[in-house]
């Protein structure tokens, strides 16, 4: 048994945090909202962000004190909006224990900065490399929290961390692999929802899958790109947090980013997508990022700069893909 906190007690961090109960951890949630944090303690419920699952587990508790939700924790999770991530850590600096490991399943990148969330979570709390590790895969959590089978993996530099949470959090429905690969990782959990959003569009729009497919493979192709330009090892955009989390994120209504760009297919505007959207979709903040670590790193990228203007100047499905292809024939 091992003392696991959660910070942010949104969609994803709750059924993950039911994940870590089932594996027999005692598990506390951090929430800034006291509605959240009064009805896990005394309905076993987060009827806010998670009202599918009707009981969580009895290790299950919330809190809504900094020092009191991580003091005794050998695991802190993260997960917390991702442009909200630094403001929220930079809040528990000096709190968290020195022997815990810090894990990340956020999925974006900074606006403005343009870092990776295992970046932003390290400097906002000064932790090091070997306490760091970062979490991804096709983890729709709604699925996640009704026990459907499912597998994601656990990256870090420190194999002995990797290989602690992934121990801790292994339950007979949710299997942890194990990655030396954070850049990756972190990489194919921000660009698959970047594509995610371009597939729900066309789809949105109406066409038929082999138009889904090619985004979806064209961002595949971006993605890749830009990954090994940061320094991600090739194996990993083959494994779950790589296509694995593209397929089941381009392929589900259960995706936030894939029907925030159905609605855009739709016609909705996004201020309008916004409004609809059942919590976060990471991809909306990051698009701008992916396209300036492009630049950075002199990687083309197509996919994310189409779905830049279609969120800054609201250009049409049809602008769009016929923005994934500039003219002249080239290699694939
Ligand atoms: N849902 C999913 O299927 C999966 C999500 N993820 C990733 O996990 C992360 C969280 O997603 P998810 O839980 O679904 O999102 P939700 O929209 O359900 O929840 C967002 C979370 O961020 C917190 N938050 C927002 N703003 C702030 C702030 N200013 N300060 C502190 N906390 C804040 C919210 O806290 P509060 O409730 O108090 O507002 C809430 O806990 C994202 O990066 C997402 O990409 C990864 C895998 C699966
Ligand atoms: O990352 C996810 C599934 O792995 C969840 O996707 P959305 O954030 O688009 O809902």
């Amino acid at each position: 048994m091992t003392n696991v906190t959660v910070l942010g007690a949104g969609a994803w961090g709750t059924a993950f945090g039911q994940v870590m109960a089932d594996a027999g951890n005692d598990v506390t949630m951090w929430a800034i909202e006291p509605e959240i944090v009064e009805g896990i303690n005394r309905d076993h419920r987060n009827e806010v962000r998670l009202p599918s699952v009707d009981r969580l587990p009895d290790a299950m508790t919330a809190t809504g004190d900094r020092a009191q939700a991580v003091a005794h924790a050998k695991i802190i999770v993260v997960t917390i909006a991702a442009q909200y991530a630094r403001t929220a850590l930079e809040q528990f600096r000096g709190l968290v224990p020195d022997d815990a490991i810090v894990v990340s399943l956020m999925k974006g990148i900074e606006r403005g900065t343009n870092k990776r969330m295992d970046e932003v979570v390290r400097e906002a709390l000064e932790l090091p490399a070997d306490r760091f590790a970062c979490l991804s895969g096709p983890n729709l959590s709604k699925q996640v929290a009704a026990r459907e089978p499912a597998a994601a993996v656990v990256a870090s530099e420190n194999p002995d961390a990797a290989r602690f949470v992934a121990e801790a959090g292994t339950t007979p429905y949710f299997h942890l692999f194990v990655s030396a690969d954070v850049i990756g990782v972190e990489m194919c959990g921000s660009l698959k929802n970047v594509t995610a959003l371009a597939v729900g569009m066309v789809r949105g729009a109406g066409y038929g899958e082999n138009t889904a497919a090619m985004v979806q493979t064209r961002g595949l192709a971006e993605l890749r790109a830009l990954g090994r330009a940061a320094g991600a090892a090739d194996a990993t955009f083959s494994g779950l947090a790589g296509v694995g989390d593209l397929i089941a994120t381009c392929g589900s209504t259960l995706s936030r980013n894939f029907t925030f760009g159905a609605n855009l297919g739709k016609g909705l505007t996004v201020d309008e997508a916004t409004a609809v959207s059942n919590g976060v979709a990471e991809g909306v903040p990051t698009v701008g990022a992916v396209v300036e670590l492009g630049r950075r790193y002199g990687v083309a990228t197509p996919l994310a700069s189409a779905m830049s203007r279609v969120l800054s100047e609201g250009i049409s499905c049809e602008e769009m893909l016929s923005e994934l292809f500039p003219g002249g024939v080239t290699a694939e």
